[in-house]
């Protein structure tokens, strides 16, 4: 079922949440919304379940106007970001609540909780309390009782978080395979843009109250449209370099090279570049890098496999990651060399965060 949002204004007090936002979701997707705490996420989702009215704008579900709709009527599963489970009720009846109030026949509610608790793997905690729960147990009841609703459309909102890292890794997989099971839209929400990544196929970059892109998660990762989405989209953060055009030529921090950018030679700009786009001299794939650059090490994070590198390019700093395949990253203070391809450096317009490089495909 398609969600469409259409110049959606919240306002709370003085604080504008959502800007006139304008989204549409595609039917049967797995739609992530990704932005930093505050952009609006959770706002977004609840007035789309109802629990709050918009100031403006209008929301159709499967081509309906349910703006104004009573909540009870919209088919839409809900997993808020904050639940709360009834202490004295079983993990059972909590995830049977929201069919009980809606006075659904038992049988079909019970036929229900034993289908969902098997696909989310808690059949064997159907009849304890939540007081016997661990955390990650409580989320995962949590997430059940949001998606026992028989609807297509379920929310999301932050499900995961707070998560350890295996527990997430495994309910991101029965999420997805969850959504292909029910063929249902999912809509879900997350401010870490790895587990965005991870989630989606489509990808929705959202920064204070409004669409920063929405394309296919692959695509926001290798084309971000503006500035921002580059910012919000990648870990570790990419290196956004203010600089200039002046003459066809971009000069930008310790980076200077002839412009790609189709139409514009002159004006403020910002480079990006990714940490993985930054090349380690003494490396194989250095090559074909054009652009040398001195630097010296100022923070190295051993990931394991790979390692982030902290770097002082006279007196600009650069982030790069590190395959590390059996070698020693370099050691804090060291004299390194790092080359970077200019086709890889992204160029936007320093006012309005608009890519200004021609998409490279
Ligand atoms: N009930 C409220 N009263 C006042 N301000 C609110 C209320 N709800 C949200 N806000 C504000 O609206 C903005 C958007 O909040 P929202 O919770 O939607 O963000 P979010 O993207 O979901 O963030 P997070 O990832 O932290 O959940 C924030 O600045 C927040 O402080």
């Amino acid at each position: 079922m398609t969600v469409s949002f259409q110049s959606i204004v919240k306002t709370y007090g003085a604080k504008r949440a959502l800007d006139g936002l304008d989204l549409t979701v595609a039917p049967k997707s797995f739609t992530v919304l990704c932005g930093p705490p505050g952009s609006g996420k959770s706002a977004l989702f609840r007035l789309l379940v109802g629990l709050e009215k918009a100031d403006a704008g209008r929301i159709l579900l499967g081509g309906q106007d349910i703006t104004d709709a009573p909540p009870a009527t919209r088919a839409i599963g809900y997993v808020p970001q904050n639940f709360a489970l009834f202490p004295h009720l079983t993990v059972a009846q909590n995830m049977a609540y929201p069919l009980t109030l809606a006075k659904a026949p038992k049988a079909e509610i019970a036929a229900r909780v034993d289908r969902t608790a098997g696909i989310l793997s808690i059949t064997h905690l159907l009849k304890k309390t939540p007081d016997q729960l661990s955390g990650g147990e409580k989320q995962r009841v949590a997430v059940a009782r949001g998606l026992l609703k028989d609807a297509e459309v379920f929310v999301l909102d932050d499900p995961l978080v707070g998560l350890d890292y295996k527990l997430r890794e495994r309910l991101m997989d029965e999420l997805k395979a969850l959504r292909e099971e029910l063929g249902a839209t999912f809509l879900y929400a997350t401010s870490d843009s790895l587990e965005a990544l991870t989630m989606a196929q489509r990808l929705v970059v959202i920064d204070q109250g409004r669409v920063v892109q929405h394309d296919a998660a692959i695509e926001v990762y290798d084309h971000p449209r503006f500035a921002r989405a580059l910012d919000l989209i990648g870990f570790p953060h990419a290196n956004l370099l203010p600089g200039h055009l002046a003459g066809g030529r971009v000069e930008a921090g310790p980076l200077s090279f002839p412009s790609t950018a189709g139409g514009r030679d002159s004006g403020q700009i910002v480079a990006g570049l990714r940490p993985e786009a930054i090349r380690f001299a003494d490396r194989p794939d250095a090559a074909t890098s054009t652009l040398t650059i001195e630097a010296t090490v100022s923070l190295v994070e051993n990931l394991g496999g790979e390692a982030v590198v902290y770097l002082d390019a006279g007196g600009i700093p650069l982030t790069a990651t590190l395959p590390l395949s059996g070698a020693i990253p370099p050691a804090f203070g060291a004299a390194i060399t790092v080359q970077v391809d200019p086709a890889d450096v992204m160029l936007f317009d320093a006012a309005s965060g608009a890519r200004l490089d021609a998409r490279r495909v």
